[in-house]
């Protein structure tokens, strides 16, 4: 990108009306320009926190202007000076700036072995490039592998930690299981899992989830499924409109019980953002469903018409990634948009892991630079 540069201000009635030397012009609300006065008054830039309260910033207007190529000086009506360089703001374009926020997962169906990155561990811990290879195929696939880990809690810990974090929960923070009942859940169990995301009855569900096989011996089965819940999405919506608008607005419940725990949330299984239409969740879980009552038949059977059709798509074997999972290779996935399962198994399969909290998972990219 060019170095923005001013080509002219102009002060209309209680505004500023900017143009860039690139044609682009971007009008400012006096209010706005206030507020994002960067003196060392207005503004700490040491943390990088506005200095001031909402109540106390002055209703000010603008007194005179001067402007110059590469930046604005503002002269305010209770004799507060201002100045905002071209660079700062030619970023407040809505459009540009809305449209640098958004996310651009690439939609998949089937095997996406080839495409999604595989990382070795001292490449992904030790480099910046193997942190943003793992990072960037997180941002477009939701799903990366990080291999050549050691066969433990303990190295998968570190992994998890790099990823952003290890997010405790009713689970713990980093949980090993195998068949044993240690919670009341099916993953504790041998027992196939059709995909889900994970908790659908928390009021944030974690964004990645992180898995680990340690071991699987003296058995068969126990194949992980992952399937892109953002395609099969954006197949109903193009399909069946009417069930994809139902399944953005109503509140589908889900909960958690076990001895001392009851979580449970209320939330649409596909969440949108509004001013864009992108997908931003899934939250879809079959099993933790809780028992609802309905306003009406009409929303009852829409209900379970629009979750059926949109299962369809999740258990669409050509949509699906089918694989196993071999101690010592890790696996990440967006737990906002990839939904995992399992096929039932025999002997002992082991597999230790964490969430990381979306938050922290983007924080870490947006480190890397690769997101706004
Ligand atoms: C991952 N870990 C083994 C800790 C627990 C799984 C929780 C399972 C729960 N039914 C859900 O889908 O959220
Ligand atoms: O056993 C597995 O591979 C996954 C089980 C599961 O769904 C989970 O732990 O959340
Ligand atoms: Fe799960």
């Amino acid at each position: 990108m060019t170095k923005a540069t001013i080509a002219g201000a102009l002060a209309v009635d209680t505004a500023l009306d900017v143009l860039f030397g690139d044609g682009n012009s971007i009008r400012f609300e006096d209010c706005w320009l206030r507020d994002h006065c960067r003196c060392s008054s207005c503004y700490h830039s040491d943390t990088f926190q506005r200095a001031n309260h909402i109540l106390e910033i002055p209703d000010a207007t603008i007194l005179n202007i001067e402007s110059n190529e590469t930046q604005i000086d503002v002269e305010w009506s209770d004799n507060h000076k201002s100045t905002y360089t071209a660079e700062f703001l030619s970023k407040f374009d809505y459009k540009t700036w809305k449209e640098s926020k958004r996310l651009k997962p690439v939609l998949w169906h089937g095997d996406i072995s080839d495409k999604i990155a595989k990382v070795h561990v001292d490449e992904f811990l030790k480099s910046v490039d193997g942190a943003k290879h793992v990072f960037q195929s997180l941002l477009d696939y939701g799903v990366a592998l990080i291999e050549g880990v050691g066969v433990s809690e303990e190295a998968t810990e570190e992994v998890c930690k790099a990823l952003g974090g290890v997010q405790h929960t009713i689970f713990g923070g980093m949980w090993k299981f195998t068949t044993r009942a240690d919670h009341a859940d099916t993953a504790y169990t041998n027992l196939p899992l059709a995909a889900h995301n994970d908790n659908t009855y928390f009021t944030e569900a974690a964004g990645l989830q992180i898995l680990h096989c340690l071991e699987h011996t003296n058995g068969t089965g126990g194949e992980t499924i992952l399937v892109d819940g953002f395609y099969g999405a954006n197949q109903l919506k193009q399909e069946l409109p009417e069930d994809f608008k139902f399944l953005t607005t109503f509140n589908v419940e889900a909960e958690y019980i076990e001895e001392g725990h009851h979580h449970t949330y209320s939330a649409p299984v596909i969440r949108v953002d509004n001013d864009t239409g992108d997908l931003v969740q899934i939250r879809f879980n079959v099993y933790d469903r809780a028992a609802m009552a309905f306003r009406n038949s009409n929303d009852c059977r829409s209900y379970y018409r629009s979750l059926r059709s949109l299962a369809k798509h999740y258990e669409n074997i050509n949509n699906q990634w089918r694989f196993k999972l071999k101690p010592g290779t890790v696996m990440a996935m967006d737990n906002f948009r990839v939904l995992h399962g399992r096929t039932g198994f025999s002997g002992s399969r082991v597999l230790c892991g964490s969430y990381v909290a979306r938050s922290d998972w983007l924080d870490r990219a947006r480190a890397l630079a690769l997101i706004q």
